[in-house]
C-alpha cells in the first residue's frame, strides 16, 4: 500500500483528494494536516467521509510526513517549496497542487506570484503533471507540479492543433469560465453567496498567472512564437469549468481531418473524451469525474476552429489529475481509483 500524506486537508482540493484516495485500492491515508483543526477527526468536519477516513487532522509541524511514500500539497502557493526539499531528501515523492514548481524560470514565477522562490534548484527536476502530454516524465519523477485548472483545458484543447501546425500559434484566444470552488474554501468577499450567485463577471483580464504557465508549456510543442490571450470568468456554479478556445487555421484542412487529429492524439488517453464534431459539451457531464470532454466547431467552414472544453476544476483540474500522476509515479494503471462517472443532474 502507498502511504499518503496530504498537507492542507481542509480545503476544497484537499477534501477532494480525500474523497478519491479513501476508495483507492492501493492507498493507505497516513497523515492529513490542518493548522486550524489540529486534533479534530476528519470525518467530524466532512461527514461524507464517515466510516471511510478514520484519521484526525494534525498540525503540519506534528505530522510525520517523512513516513509517507508520497505527500500531496493542497495548499496556497509558497507552502510546498518550504517543505519539499526535506521530504525529497528523505526519499518521499511530492505532488504540489499549487504553482511552486510549474514555471521553470524563477524570475517569471516571482513576477506573477509575488513570492520569492526559495528552492529554484528543484524547478528543473520537477515534472509538469499533465499526464496526457508528459506521461514518461511523470513516471520517472520524484517531484510533480500539478497543472492549474485553466491551463489543463487550454493545453489539451490547443495541443493537437499546434503539434500538427495547422493554426497560427501567435493568435490563440481562450475564453474560460470557472465555478466558484476554483477560488478555494478560504473566506473572501468575492465568493460570498450574495456576491457570486446570480452574477457573472470576467476577472484578471489585464493578466492572469495562468497565461505564462500555459504559454510556456505550449511553446514546447511549436517552433513558432506562442501568443495567448486568456480571459477567465467566474460563473455562478460550484464546480465546473468551460473553456472556449479559438485558433486561426493556416492550412487547408477538412473538418474530418481536424477531428482525426484529436481522435488520434487522445486515443490512449482514458480521461480525454473527443466528442463528435459540432457537439456541445456540458460541465455537468464531468461533475465529480476525472474526465475532460472536448468538441470541435468551425463556423461557416471558415478559417477559425473553435474547441469547446469542459472539466470539473476540482477533479481533472486539480485532485483527480494529481492522483493520475501518483498512479504513474508508482507504476500503477493510470486510471486506478479514478473511474467515477459524472453526477447528473
Ligand atoms: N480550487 C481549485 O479548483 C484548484 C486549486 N488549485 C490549487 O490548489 C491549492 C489548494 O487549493 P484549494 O484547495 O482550492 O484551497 P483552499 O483555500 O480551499 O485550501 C487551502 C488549504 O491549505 C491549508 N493551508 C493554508 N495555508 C497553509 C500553510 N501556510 N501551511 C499549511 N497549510 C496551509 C488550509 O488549511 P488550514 O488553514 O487549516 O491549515 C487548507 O486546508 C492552491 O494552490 C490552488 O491554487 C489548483 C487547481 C484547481
Ligand atoms: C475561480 C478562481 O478564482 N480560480 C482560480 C484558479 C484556480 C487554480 O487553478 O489554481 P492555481 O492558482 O493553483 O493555478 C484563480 O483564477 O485564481
Amino acid at each position: 500500500m502507498i502511504k499518503v500524506g496530504i498537507v492542507g486537508g481542509t480545503g476544497y482540493t484537499g477534501v477532494e483528494l480525500l474523497r478519491l484516495l479513501a476508495v483507492h485500492p492501493d492507498v493507505e491515508l497516513t497523515a492529513i494536516t490542518s493548522r486550524k483543526e489540529d486534533g479534530l477527526p476528519v470525518a467530524d468536519m466532512f461527514p461524507s467521509l464517515r466510516g471511510r477516513v478514520n484519521l484526525k487532522f494534525s498540525s503540519p509541524e506534528n505530522a510525520d510526513l517523512t513516513q509517507c511514500d508520497v505527500v500531496f500539497f493542497a495548499t496556497p502557493h509558497g507552502v510546498a517549496m518550504a517543505q519539499a526539499p526535506e521530504l525529497l531528501k528523505a526519499g518521499v515523492k511530492v505532488i504540489d497542487l499549487a504553482a511552486d514548481f510549474r514555471i521553470k524560470e524563477k524570475a517569471v514565477f516571482e513576477k506573477w506570484y509575488k513570492i520569492e522562490h526559495t528552492c529554484p534548484d528543484l524547478l528543473e527536476q520537477a515534472a509538469y503533471g499533465l499526464a496526457e502530454l508528459n506521461r514518461e516524465d511523470i513516471r520517472k519523477a520524484q517531484l510533480v507540479a500539478n497543472p492549474g485548472c485553466y491551463p489543463t483545458t487550454m493545453q489539451l484543447g490547443f495541443y493537437p492543433l499546434l503539434k500538427a501546425g495547422v493554426i497560427d500559434a501567435g493568435s490563440l484566444i481562450a475564453d474560460c469560465k470557472s465555478g466558484v470552488s476554483g477560488a478555494g474554501r478560504k473566506a473572501e468577499i468575492g465568493t460570498l453567496f450574495s456576491e457570486a450567485s446570480d452574477n457573472f463577471k470576467a476577472y484578471g483580464v489585464a493578466g492572469h498567472r495562468h497565461t505564462p504557465e500555459t504559454s510556456a508549456q505550449l511553446q514546447r510543442f511549436t517552433s513558432d512564437k506562442v501568443g495567448l490571450i486568456f480571459t477567465p470568468h467566474l460563473v455562478p456554479m460550484i464546480r465546473g469549468m468551460h473553456s472556449t478556445l479559438y485558433g486561426r487555421l493556416t492550412k487547408d484542412i477538412s473538418n474530418d481531418e481536424l477531428q482525426a487529429l484529436f481522435e488520434e492524439q487522445y486515443r490512449d488517453s482514458a480521461f480525454v473524451d473527443v466528442m463528435p464534431f459540432g457537439s456541445h459539451p456540458e460541465t455537468r457531464s464531468t461533475r465529480g469525474s476525472n474526465m475532460l470532454r472536448l468538441a470541435l466547431h468551425r463556423p461557416d467552414n471558415g478559417d477559425t476552429v473553435i474547441v469547446l472544453v469542459v472539466q470539473d476544476n476540482l477533479v481533472k483540474g486539480a485532485s483527480g489529475q494529481a492522483v493520475q500522476c501518483m498512479n504513474l509515479m508508482f507504476g500503477l494503471e493510470e486510471t486506478t481509483g479514478l473511474t467515477q462517472i459524472a453526477l447528473l443532474p
